[in-house]
């Protein structure tokens, strides 16, 4: 029978398990609201959940490095997109969540969960409303989208309109539930199973990421992405807790400027953080605190934490714009109550991720530490593009370990992981390249092909299987001989001997 051992904060890089049963939790924030300005923030919401850096305004001149847009733009060569119905048939089917994770438990060994699962990475695009800025520089919108069709027609002043087919489509009156249930509802109903799963919020600086990720907290209708996959995870978890042993982790870390900050170490983090690589694990972080979660609660409590430390600041696009990738992980491993042998174990992980956005300087008016900022997302985001690219060509050699992000994204990009981008683009004139940009970007992602398959932790577990149904095997063979051999004995020089009762052997 597995121990439930003392919930202790570990950091990845520790073998010790901390096992804890995961019980139920509540703790919904409470909403509201539509496009808000700064003003209405300062009103109505919450204390701001990042961390802030002072605009810093000495310039510093950075030759920055061409952005993804402005690499994208110069593409003319980009594939045409799918069609949804097409997309459709690739989609691993839709599952009865109760259902499989039974059959699964007592079929460790079927067929059809040792074979992996080709899918390709789901895209969904959201473009926001028209905000404050956009709105004062009388800028309209150039974009038209049918969300049931799932396309999206950017329509272009004295040049070809461009219509994009994605997985699924959203408008300015999209809400958080919606996109959530698009996104996160069924990204949970694959990690449940066993998969791993990566969700993550691309697209130009103040076109949304983190409001579709994070959310506004205190708000319930305004809830992101985070929130709501944390509850339903905790309300899975307590329909299970008489079948099943879970435990769950949790790490939250950002990239700035390149290096890596754990947004769960109180700032006392002065570890050297190292992005590793490991056959059960996958990719994963030295040192990096993986936190045991026991509640909704206490997951929640580690997103605001997170935010908090997060850096963000002001630029001219964006009042809190991030100014680096973040990075929430949850690991979980389960297995049925009773499970001695431990073949029914599942051990996976679902990453979150809130990227920086992309920033042109002439857009931002960024000076100093912002430009510095500026053309290390740019860059990073670049490198993305890159790894997208060299996956969608078939190309090789994929430049995975060109940046920390690329790093960190590798089993979801190409890898074991049911992942799904969201692309937040803006719908104004004045950002339309930008979107573009986006679209290009978005349409060459899910053109990506990931292999799915169960994670069961250490694969000598596998073989330790096979070793005891041999052995169940040879065991129930000798049984049926010794059967024979006494009757033979029994029998010697018998009749029967003369039936050839001692030859059968
Ligand atoms: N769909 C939406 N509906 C209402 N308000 C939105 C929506 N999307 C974004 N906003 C608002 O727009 C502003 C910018 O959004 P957000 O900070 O999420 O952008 P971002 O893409 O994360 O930017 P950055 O890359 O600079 O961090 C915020 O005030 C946010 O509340």
């Amino acid at each position: 029978m597995p121990q439930t051992k003392v919930p202790t904060e570990t950091v990845s890089s520790s073998s010790k398990e901390n096992k804890v049963k995961a019980s139920k939790g509540a703790d919904a924030g409470k909403k509201g609201g539509a496009m808000l300005s700064k003003e209405d923030k300062k009103k109505g919401e919450p204390t701001p959940k990042k961390k802030r850096v002072e605009n810093d305004t000495k310039v510093v001149q950075v030759k920055t490095k061409p952005s993804p847009s402005e690499v994208a733009s110069n593409e003319h060569d980009q594939p045409k997109a799918k069609n949804n119905s097409e997309l459709e048939s690739k989609n691993v089917h839709s599952v009865n969540v109760e259902t499989n994770v039974n059959s699964n438990n007592n079929n460790a060994n079927s067929t059809e969960e040792k074979n992996e699962d080709e899918t390709d990475i789901k895209v969904i695009v959201r473009a926001r409303p028209l905000n404050q800025r956009e709105l004062s520089l009388k800028s309209s919108s150039c974009l038209t989208l049918s969300e049931t069709e799932r396309k999206i027609t950017m329509i272009r002043k004295d040049k070809e309109n461009k219509t994009f087919y994605f997985d699924n489509v959203f408008g300015e009156n999209s809400t958080q539930k919606q996109i959530y249930e698009a996104s996160g509802a069924k990204v949970l109903e694959r990690f449940i199973l066993g998969y791993n799963a990566c969700i993550f919020a691309y697209g130009q600086t103040s076109s949304g990421k983190t409001y579709t990720m994070e959310g506004i907290k205190g708000n319930e209708q305004q809830e992101g992405i985070m929130t709501r996959f944390v509850r339903d995870l905790f309300q899975y978890v307590t329909k299970q807790e008489k079948k099943i042993d879970i435990t769950i982790k949790a790490s939250y870390c950002e990239i700035y400027n390149e290096g890596i900050n754990d947004l769960l170490s109180n700032g006392m983090g002065k570890h050297k953080y190292e992005i590793r690589e490991d056959k059960i694990k996958g990719t994963y972080i030295t040192n990096i605190i993986e936190r045991p979660i026991e509640s909704e609660k206490e997951l929640n409590e580690i997103l605001e934490e997170g935010s908090k430390h997060r850096t963000v600041a002001e630029t001219k696009m964006n009042e809190m714009s991030s100014r680096s990738h973040a990075i929430l992980t949850i690991h979980m491993e389960q297995i049925d109550k009773g499970d001695e042998e431990g073949f029914s174990l599942r051990t996976n992980k679902i990453s979150l991720v809130d990227l920086a956005g992309s920033e042109r300087a002439s857009s931002t008016e960024a000076t100093g530490d912002r430009l510095k900022e500026g053309a290390k997302i740019n860059l990073s985001l670049s490198n993305l593009g890159n790894v997208i690219n060299a996956l969608v060509k078939g190309t090789s050699f994929v430049p995975y370990r060109s940046s920390c992000l690329t790093r960190l994204l590798k089993d979801s990009l190409g890898g074991n992981s049911y992942t799904l981008m969201i692309s937040c683009i803006s719908p104004a004139e004045v950002n339309a390249e930008e979107s573009l940009s986006t679209l290009y970007f978005a349409d060459r992602a899910k053109q990506i092909k990931n292999r799915l398959k169960i994670s069961r932790g250490d694969p000598r577990l596998e073989k330790i299987n096979e070793l005891l149904e041999n052995e169940k095997r040879l065991k129930a063979r000798i049984e049926e001989l010794e059967k024979k051999v006494a009757y033979c004995e029994k029998h010697h020089g018998t009749e029967e001997k003369k039936k050839g009762c001692c030859t059968i052997m």
